[in-house]
């Protein structure tokens, strides 16, 4: 089985994220995309996240219509700063079977020397990437290139998180940006300062 993993803070949850999901399951293609979102994301130690159960609940609510999305909480109960490397060994040891992919955004990948231990990540899995409006690209070394293949001719958007956050705290619309479902969990727990 080969298996798309997808780790993100989600805060919130939006259509770029679930782009970039779709496309890698159709071109790789992938029998499964697992949603893992981070406990404590390694680089964002210094910024205030949303607690992981609301996080958690928008990215459930989602993928539900999606039978080949799922949501892995593999992160979540771990202590400390989610370490990529900690789950694709996790990952590896509990499904010897299965064939894992790490799908990543530009921004990801030019992040992907700095990740802790990242050779050991690339020992587990091929990382699938997809362009984000914005990002420009720098070489990278030639052995971390060589497991980055990119989603050619991919659909990109330049939504965030941030984007996402930044509007609703000024009252603007995110209708279309993020689903439906999650528009409105948002909406009834005040989130972001809605
Ligand atoms: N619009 C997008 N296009 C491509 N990849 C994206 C896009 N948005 C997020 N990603 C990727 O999704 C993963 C999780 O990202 P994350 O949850 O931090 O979202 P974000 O929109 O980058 O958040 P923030 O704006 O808060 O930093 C990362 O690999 C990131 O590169
Ligand atoms: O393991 C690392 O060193 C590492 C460094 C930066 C990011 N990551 C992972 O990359 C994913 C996307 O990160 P983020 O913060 O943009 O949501 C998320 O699963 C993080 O845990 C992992």
């Amino acid at each position: 089985m080969k298996v798309g993993i997808f780790g993100g803070t989600f805060d919130p949850i939006h259509m770029g994220h679930l782009l970039l999901a779709q496309q890698a399951l159709e071109e790789v293609p992938l029998d499964h995309v697992w949603f893992i979102p981070a406990s404590e994301p390694p680089h964002k130690q210094d910024k205030q996240i949303t607690p992981s159960d609301h996080r958690v609940r928008m990215v459930e609510l989602a993928i539900e219509n999606n039978p080949a999305f799922c949501l892995s909480r593999i992160e979540l109960d771990r202590q400390g700063p989610s370490y990529t490397v900690d789950t694709v060994q996790e990952l590896a040891e509990t499904y010897p079977n299965h064939q894992f992919f790490l799908l990543v955004g530009a921004d990801m990948v030019k992040d992907l020397p700095h990740w802790y231990k990242i050779k050991k990540i690339l020992q587990f899995v091929q990382v699938i990437a997809l362009g984000r409006p914005g990002v420009d690209l720098e070489p990278l070394a030639a052995d971390i290139a060589a497991s980055v293949t990119w989603i050619s001719g991919g659909i990109e958007t330049n939504l965030s998180s941030t984007l996402i956050r930044h509007r609703v705290a000024q009252g603007k619309t995110v209708r279309y940006l993020v689903p439906d479902s999650v528009c409105q969990y948002m909406k009834e727990h005040g989130l972001y300062g809605t």
